[in-house]
């Protein structure tokens, strides 16, 4: 657990890069601070491993104020992952991840069996292991520096804009490879990024900071979304926030609706054709095959799921199937609105 206690900082220039922070991250999660560019985010962080020192309040962690631990000895126990992930050129990227056992004690050649694994983990080919860090891509980079500031079995891992410096769909990889290794190894990560999309992605927790270091807002993501706490929030949090709210509701509420079906469109609707197990096969429109667009499990789904279904379906209706693909019966967007418009209205929700 990371605890920050009214912590202040005051550059030698003057600039107040906080003002009095309190916030605390939970073991085992991940806590995410966003805010716009000089809001502190980066100081913030850098407090948990001393690479600066607060001008006034306290860092703890698990409980012991960090002001007091020696930086060099404090660090080891820390994972740090940063933009281009600071990866030691001259050294291949076997040695890069087993830099810190090494100084943990371990011998050489336990350090890089535990390097070779971790690069598996993170979902390396183990080959990358003998090359130097200019000879992979910025995507695998990243990977390799995860690798490495898992390497140390440290508890806490700090991540600072890890992935800022790679397109977006690499983004997204890196994004679902994160969460799954935290789903396993439970660190408790303190993950600092601009980006609200990638805070409301990986945050157990979002701590949304302003420009002069005060907390705007410290909640769940989907607590963010349907409340925010100010104006500032509310812009920041984007104008789009109804539809990124629909990943956190469970769309076990929506009524669905009977769908025709069979192998004929007779009447020249729109008819869903099934196979023996009830299956959706193709929608049939005027004798002609269209492909069903995302289906939709109904047990334990969103409502974003819900409505991307009904919007890719050709008919117009959202396909819902059970865990076995069978069908279960149709959506249509606008019930998915309703009911997000009835879970933002706590009286409507109740009725
Ligand atoms: N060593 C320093 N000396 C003086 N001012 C500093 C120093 N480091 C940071 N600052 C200032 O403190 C404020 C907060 O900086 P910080 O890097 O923590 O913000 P940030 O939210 O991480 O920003 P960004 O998203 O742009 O990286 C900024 O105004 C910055 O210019």
């Amino acid at each position: 657990m990371i605890e920050f206690r009214d912590v202040g900082k005051a550059y030698p220039d003057g600039t107040v890069a906080l003002r009095s922070l309190s916030l605390t991250a939970r073991e085992g999660q991940i806590t995410v601070l966003v805010g716009p560019s000089g809001c502190g985010k980066t100081t913030t962080l850098r407090m948990v491993n001393r690479m600066v020192d607060p001008t006034s309040g306290q860092v703890l962690l698990d409980g012991a104020d960090v002001g007091g631990r020696d930086p060099a000895a404090l660090r080891r126990g820390i994972g740090y992952v940063i933009q281009n992930a600071g990866l030691f050129p001259h050294r291949t990227v076997l040695d890069n991840v087993a830099t810190v056992p090494v100084l943990l004690g371990r011998s050489r050649r336990e350090a890089r069996t535990t390097a070779a694994e971790l690069l598996e983990r993170v979902g390396l080919d183990p080959r990358v292991g003998s090359r130097y860090p200019a000879q992979l891509s910025g995507g695998q980079q990243q990977r390799v520096g995860v690798a490495r500031a898992l390497a140390g079995d440290a508890p806490v891992l700090l991540m600072d804009e890890p992935f800022s410096a790679v397109d977006p769909v690499v983004r997204a990889d890196l994004q679902d490879e994160l969460l799954r290794l935290q789903s396993d190894l439970g660190r408790t990560i303190l993950f600092v990024t601009h980006d609200i999309d990638e805070a409301i992605r990986l945050g157990d927790m979002v701590a949304v900071l302003r420009v002069g270091g005060t907390l705007a807002q410290f909640a769940h993501p989907a607590e963010l979304l349907s409340s925010p706490a100010d104006d500032f929030v509310a812009e920041f949090v984007g104008r789009d926030r109804g539809y990124r709210r629909l990943q956190f509701l469970g769309a076990g509420e929506l009524t669905l609706t009977d769908l025709p079906t069979g192998p004929d469109d007779g009447e020249g609707g729109w008819v869903l054709v099934l196979d023996d197990d009830r299956r959706p096969v193709t929608w049939r429109h005027d004798g002609q095959d269209v492909a069903v667009g995302s289906l939709y499990r109904a047990d334990g789904g969103s409502l974003r799921g819900a409505l991307d279904a009904a919007l890719s379906s050709p008919s117009g209706r959202g396909v819902a199937v059970d865990g076995d693909g069978r069908l279960l019966g149709g959506i249509d967007a606008e019930a998915v609105i309703a009911l997000l418009h009835r879970s933002s209205d706590p009286a409507g929700a109740a009725r």
